[in-house]
């Protein structure tokens, strides 16, 4: 599988780039980042975390605002960042709204018209993408993490849970908790999985922790003042959830942060390290 490099440079000793390619399962060009640790050298292969970002982002959002490479490159942790969806489709309305179309994938397989041809961003994040990443990137695939924020924190528990044993650690910073009971999850899944509520719980990380607790702890940083809490974000449905399914778990109401990059970058640190205490 071919890679374009549109950019590389050197960051923390080792080496943050953008890149895109022709994504077969997306169906046209995908764009993604990659820091590369300084660890990464001589055919060293790294543990590699994912990170996915949420609604009207790119890869470029996580990968300049969050401050993750410093810690990455101490710890030898690769961060991949993806697109958060197919871009340029010309679908009906695909750039008309911030919480469905073009930024707004919510990391599922759509099976409705006209979505479903392209808005396929669980087997790309699953399969097409980490394949591609091995093919050019020195990763350890046996040693991989996900995380992400808000849209992307319910994209990372929801591959975790789906994927315990590739996906081996993982955290969320203000995920969106029980897509089925938000109006952001509600309209997407709608638009992308249609009427049926009962197909919802395959991309529904409390529904996936009932059915299935996974043997990782779900670590996840909330902010009490993140306008978003209560109607779209429901942490408190998660917590039930894995307090029922004896998930375990730890959750952090952080007192006074938002819903920003100001508030990612405040903890990306123990984010990280967590990761680090898997797979490293
Ligand atoms: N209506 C807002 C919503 C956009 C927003 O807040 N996006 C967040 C993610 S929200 C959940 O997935 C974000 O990360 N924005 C990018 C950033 O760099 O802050 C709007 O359109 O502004």
């Amino acid at each position: 599988m071919d890679l374009t490099i549109n950019s590389q440079q050197r960051c923390f000793e080792g080496t943050q780039g953008f890149y895109s390619h022709d994504s077969a399962i997306c169906g046209g060009a995908m764009n993604f980042a990659v820091y590369q640790p300084p660890q990464a050298k001589d055919g060293a292969k790294v543990p590699m975390v994912t990170f996915l970002s949420g609604l009207t982002c790119t890869e470029e959002n996580f990968t300049a605002k969050a401050g993750a490479q410093r810690v990455a490159a101490e710890l030898g942790l690769m961060l991949l960042m993806p697109d958060t969806s197919p871009r340029g489709c010309g679908y009906p309305g695909e750039d008309d709204d911030y919480d469905l179309g073009s930024g707004a994938g919510f990391y599922l397989d759509a099976t409705q018209a006209p979505w479903s041809a392209r808005y396929r961003m669980y087997s790309y994040i699953t399969r097409e993408l980490p394949a591609l990443i091995a093919e050019h990137f020195p990763v350890d695939a046996g040693r991989q993490g996900i995380f992400g924020h808000s849209m992307g924190g319910h994209g990372a528990l929801t591959i975790h849970l789906k994927n315990p044993g590739v996906y081996r650690s993982v955290s969320a910073f203000a995920p969106v908790c029980a897509p089925s009971q938000c109006p952001w999850g509600r309209k997407a899944f709608t638009a992308y999985l249609g009427e049926d509520e009962t197909l919802w719980e395959d991309y529904d990380s409390c529904a996936l922790i009932r059915r299935q607790p996974s043997d990782a702890k779900i670590f996840i940083d909330q902010g009490a003042e993140d306008p978003f809490l209560s109607e779209q974000l429901k942490p408190d449905l998660l917590v039930a959830a894995c307090e029922d399914a004896g998930q375990h778990f730890e959750f952090r109401m952080q007192p006074d942060y938002d819903h920003s990059y100001y508030f990612i970058q405040t903890f990306v640190e123990d984010h990280l390290r967590h990761h680090a205490k898997t797979l490293t």
